[in-house]
């Protein structure tokens, strides 16, 4: 791995591993439910993933598979259920639901104390207003990535492209509580290579594969790459490979540090899943977030 790389892997490793120590420092043990409806098999393979990492950290973990023609009033049965049940601390309904099935309908059911994923009206507001509560697992694993590169991130200009719900915004958000100033930019900026050249971390969360050229970047800014994007590659077994929202090979000579895809974001997010509901195990009984989890 290229010295500028940012190992994804190998951070979201540590910290899974600073999971597994508090953890075994508790005197319970957290309980991480995941909701799956249908079958779609990207989202078996991240629900597989989340068992198999939640386990490995001494976690217990349930899962809910429900068939796709579920009712909505199910799923809302289902998330009740598991609100109710004391012994649950975290609760994640995987994205995106059936078609027809209202997810925002759904997500607002999840007891915020138990909103692993962030995603409720009420982490939203905590987050937008500063006060404790559970942040989105992407948008944290930015951040942390970002100290792994840079230490301190005040008064650092951060350039987020793209404000989705699940990551621009509350990326925004989270880069201003680590001081930096922050840029948020979208489809709609003016001259968006000239905003983003202004950056000292430029984080894309677009979805659009190598649409950040390198003479987008500032020489030696940190490049944070959130996109996971599948295109067409003939010479690989599958028909096809990851790539980000960043052109790597024209960004990697430019950038101070880089992360790749994949390798980079995705492996923080089921990281900071994890750490989501060993905080929301602590917060439930009143337990002080334990060191070592602190960002
Ligand atoms: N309620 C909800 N919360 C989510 O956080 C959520 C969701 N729904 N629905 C689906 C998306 C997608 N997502 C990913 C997590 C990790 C990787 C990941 O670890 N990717 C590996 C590569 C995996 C591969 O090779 O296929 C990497 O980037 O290195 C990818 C994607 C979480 N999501």
């Amino acid at each position: 791995m290229n010295s500028n790389h940012i190992d994804g892997k190998a951070v979201a490793a540590r910290l899974r591993e600073d999971v597994a120590l508090t953890i075994a420092s508790l005197s319970v043990t957290p309980t991480l439910a995941v909701v799956l409806v249908g079958d779609d098999p990207a989202s078996q393979v991240y629900v597989g993933n989340k068992v198999k990492f939640s386990q490995a950290v001494g976690m217990n973990s349930v899962e809910r598979r429900l068939p796709a023609e579920t009712t909505e009033a199910d799923v809302v049965e289902t998330v009740r259920a598991l609100n109710a049940d004391p012994d649950v601390d975290g609760i994640l309904v995987q994205l995106p639901l059936p078609a027809h099935i209202d997810s925002d309908r759904v997500i607002a059911e999840i007891d915020p104390d138990k909103d692993v994923d962030g995603l409720t009206e009420i982490s939203a507001g905590r987050l937008s207003l500063g006060k404790p509560g559970l942040r989105p697992c992407t948008p944290t694993g930015c951040v942390i990535l970002a100290k792994e590169a840079l230490g301190d991130l005040s008064g650092k200009h951060c350039v987020i492209i793209g404000r989705s719900i699940l990551v621009g915004k509350p990326a925004a958000l989270l880069f201003l509580q680590q001081n930096c100033t922050v840029t948020v930019a979208h489809s709609r900026t003016d001259n968006l290579p000239v905003v983003c050249r202004g950056a000292d971390i430029l984080v894309s969360a677009v979805g659009r594969p190598n649409m950040v050229k390198g003479d987008w970047i500032k020489a030696g800014a940190c490049v944070i790459d959130v996109g996971i994007n599948r295109v067409a590659d003939a010479s690989r077994k599958s028909g096809s490979r990851l790539v980000g929202d960043v052109d790597f090979a024209e960004a990697e000579p430019v950038a101070g540090a880089i992360t790749p895809v994949p390798g980079g974001v995705g492996p923080m997010t089921i990281a900071c899943l994890l750490r989501n509901t060993v905080l929301a195990a602590c917060a439930r009984r009143d337990l002080p977030v334990p060191d070592g989890l602190s960002i």
